[in-house]
């Protein structure tokens, strides 16, 4: 049968319309059913015979927090049936695993954004697929533009909240079918950056003399930057930064039931006046990402260390 077929033919028996009439999320969502995410997962389980409880997302240039595992193993993407591959530079598109200062960890060295081509339904699905093998807990990592003048390049900021016109205006991973083996219909997102573990995280910045500030991730689709304008409503509606990750990711997992916790790396300043440069460029994003790496990996580090410390965080 042609995949155009089978998808038709799936889809037909949900919502008995063709596929044509229906959003790509609410496709990917009646596609990727709780059953074939089951099996996606069983068939990474009997090849790692590993129970992860804290997932790692490694934004772009950031993949080198997966060399924090002391025994890493690795499972490529493109070798999972039915799983999407990374497409951008700085994303791999592999899962490394193993022990993180003692405690299971699988690491997304790639993800997946909506300017591929993806639907959020399909950038998200590792999310599920994370729950279904054990994951309690996700940090996620992004490198995103300074847009709060208070913001420097290099600087690390933990996201205490999003503002996504994408996921305002139908671009909502949770579009379409709803399996409540994975969640809710209608789920609450006010406390989805964890309050009691932001406040880990700054201790843990504290400690280790990190300048570790606070904001807002502000969300675009992409692959543009944004415009001046763009910037300036993103800015005056409470954004600090803006990225093209991480708002519909934290929205699935925060679904699923799993605690989120995620940081921005600054990597350049967007432009909020008319007149000034366009310093946006993706290969100097990953390199300074790269360079810049170091703390994220160092608070990420002794963040689940602290985690490790205490069993109810990863209940
Ligand atoms: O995957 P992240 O969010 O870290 O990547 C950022 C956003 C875009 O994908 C890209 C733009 O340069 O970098
Ligand atoms: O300036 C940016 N805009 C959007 N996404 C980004 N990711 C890194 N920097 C940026």
């Amino acid at each position: 049968m042609e995949n155009s077929d089978l998808i038709n033919q799936i889809v037909k028996k949900e919502f008995n319309l063709p596929a044509e009439l229906l959003s790509q999320d609410a496709i990917t969502n009646a596609y990727y059913n709780y059953d074939k995410i089951s099996s996606i997962a069983k068939w990474i389980e009997e090849r790692i015979h590993f129970k992860p409880r804290i997932g790692i997302i490694c934004g772009s240039g950031l993949s080198d927090i997966a060399y924090l595992i002391a025994d890493k193993q690795e499972i490529q993407y493109a070798d999972i049936p039915e799983f999407p591959r990374s497409t951008v530079h700085g994303h791999k598109g592999v899962f490394a695993y193993g022990n993180l200062n003692n405690l299971p960890v699988i690491c997304m060295q790639g993800r997946f954004h909506p300017y591929e081509g993806y639907s959020t339904a399909l950038c998200t699905l590792p999310l599920k697929v994370l729950k279904l093998l054990g994951v309690k807990l996700v940090i996620i990592t992004n490198a995103a533009g300074g847009l709060n003048p208070s913001l420097s390049v290099g600087d690390l900021m933990l996201i205490k909240d999003h503002f996504s016109l994408p996921l305002l205006s139908m671009q909502n991973p949770l579009v379409g079918h709803n399996d409540e083996r994975f969640g809710p219909r209608f789920v609450p997102v006010s406390n989805i950056y964890d309050k009691k573990l932001r406040a880990l995280m700054h201790k843990c910045g504290k400690e280790l003399n990190l300048d570790l500030k606070e904001g807002v991730y502000g969300t675009i689709s992409g692959p543009s930057y944004e415009t001046v304008t763009d910037s300036l409503f993103y800015l005056k509606n409470g954004a600090d930064c803006v990225g093209m990750s991480t708002s519909h990711e934290a929205t699935v997992a925060c679904y699923c039931g799993l605690k989120v916790v995620a940081l921005s790396i600054i990597t350049d300043k967007v432009a909020i006046e008319y007149d000034a440069e366009d310093g946006s460029d993706h290969n100097e994003i990953v390199k300074i990402a790269k360079l810049k790496a170091k703390d994220a990996e160092k608070l990420v580090s002794y963040f689940i260390t602290q985690l490790g410390m205490d069993s109810r965080w990863l209940e």
